[in-house]
């Protein structure tokens, strides 16, 4: 029978510190249930990319988060994109992709470019700064809602929004509703930013309309993917590059590394996705009776993916706990897997890659200067600060 752990994922102490759970519960078997959540588990690399890669036994219209939408209102109107099977994701991701292409994100790099290393110059100059919020918050805010299109007001309210969103895919717990305080107003200024009326021309936000009248998909359908750019292209690249500057300060032969050889910037992005996924866990629903390494799942269950358990799973990686820039990362989960793999993951690279570059460029050696203080989310791994002191190059 599959193994039953105690083990909340969603509470507190598994928050603060997942890695610390991570060997109980791909240990404990291919499958697990998990007691607190009632859903199934799955931490092993090759159990998760086996979900992810069957989308049409584990689906995503019935939900990503813990509410099955089969059963219960969704909290908001589903994604056409996170929380759409074929054939509808078929359409949905088609449009999209034309969107966020390789040339699109080409003609961005310079500008980008740029944006990076006058941030950087001005952080080396400060010498001790707070890496979130000077930095990993900062920049993806001065490149990312321009590329949208986005209107210049209220653009602060896009945290905010993005920490309910992620939160909503836990439990109805603490910190889904501590993190909601207050944010009523976010919810709001989000749905009215993703109206035409309210986008500027030339920006993608701009460009699904564009698509709407050329048919391929309505226009109420375009307000709800500038939606999905909103909802999931700033907090997630913000904790990112925070990710990213913790980990290149944690382990300064490997800063080193990247300074002698800054070709490895990309590759400086992609280990800290491997080692510490900004996105942790998100869930499958079984859509029909399933088996997965002998253990049964019937129709309807829900099944917790742990991304970051899978990309540290020794049955996969050699010394999966090392930062290491000369590892071969292709295949990493912390993107998902499949044909829900991230709509913006060259975003989100292009955006480290420049981060990783700049530092590698412009600065000598990092060093923490405090404990980095956590931000609690149901599913971003998310760092509140994280006081740094840099020496110039
Ligand atoms: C470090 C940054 C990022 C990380 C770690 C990340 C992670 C992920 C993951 C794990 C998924 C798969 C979800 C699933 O399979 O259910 C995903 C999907 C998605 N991401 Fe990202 N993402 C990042 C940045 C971005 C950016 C910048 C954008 C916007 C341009 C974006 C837009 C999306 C969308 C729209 C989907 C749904 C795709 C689909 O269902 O076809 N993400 N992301
Ligand atoms: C890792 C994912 C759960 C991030 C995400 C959030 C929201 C959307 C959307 O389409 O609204 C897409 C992707």
């Amino acid at each position: 029978s599959v193994p039953s752990l105690q083990i909340n994922p969603f509470g507190p102490e598994f928050l603060a510190d997942p890695y610390a759970h991570h060997d109980l519960l791909r240990d404990a078997g291919p499958v697990v249930w998990l007691e607190s959540v009632q859903a199934y588990g799955m931490a092993r690399f090759a159990e998760v990319q086996a979900t992810l890669r069957d989308h049409e036994t584990f689906i995503s219209s019935r939900g990503v988060g813990l509410a099955d939408f089969a059963t219960e209102e969704p909290f908001r109107p589903p994604s056409l994109l996170l929380e759409a099977d074929p054939p509808i994701h078929d359409r949905t991701r088609g449009l999209m992709n034309r969107i966020v292409s390789l040339r699109a994100l080409k003609e961005l790099r310079p500008k980008w470019e740029a944006e990076a290393g006058t941030l950087i110059d001005q952080l080396v100059g400060a010498r001790s700064f707070d890496a979130v919020g000077d930095l990993a918050e900062i920049f993806p805010m001065r490149v990312f809602p321009d590329t949208i299109g986005l209107r210049d007001d209220g653009r602060e309210l896009l945290l905010d929004y993005a920490s309910i969103v992620f939160n909503a895919f836990g439990p109805r717990n603490s910190v889904f509703h501590e993190g909601n305080r207050g944010k009523e107003q976010a919810i709001a200024w989000v749905a009215d930013a993703c109206k035409r009326e309210n986008l500027k021309p030339g920006g993608w936000g701009m460009a699904v309309f564009e698509a709407a009248d050329a048919g391929e998909c309505t226009e109420a359908e375009a307000e709800r993917l500038v939606r999905s750019f909103l909802s999931a292209g700033v907090d997630t690249t913000v904790n990112g590059i925070a990710h990213l500057v913790l980990a290149l300060a944690s382990h300064p032969a490997q800063f080193e590394q990247l300074r002698l050889k800054p070709r490895l910037a990309p590759k400086a992005f992609e280990e800290s996705l491997r080692w510490d996924p900004t996105v942790q866990t998100f869930f499958r629903t079984a859509a029909r009776d399933a088996e997965v390494a002998g253990t049964r799942i019937p129709e309807g269950a829900k099944v917790l993916l742990f991304l970051a358990a899978a990309n540290r799973d020794p049955r996969h990686w050699d010394r999966p706990e090392e930062f290491d820039l000369g590892r071969q990362t292709s295949g990493h989960v912390g993107f998902g897997f499949g044909i829900h793999q991230c709509l913006g993951q060259m975003v989100a690279r292009l955006e480290g890659e420049l981060i990783a570059a700049a530092l590698a460029a412009k600065v000598g050696s990092i060093a923490l200067k405090g404990a980095p203080v956590r931000r609690i989310n149901n599913t971003l791994h998310a760092i509140g600060s994280l006081p740094v002191e840099v020496e110039p190059a």
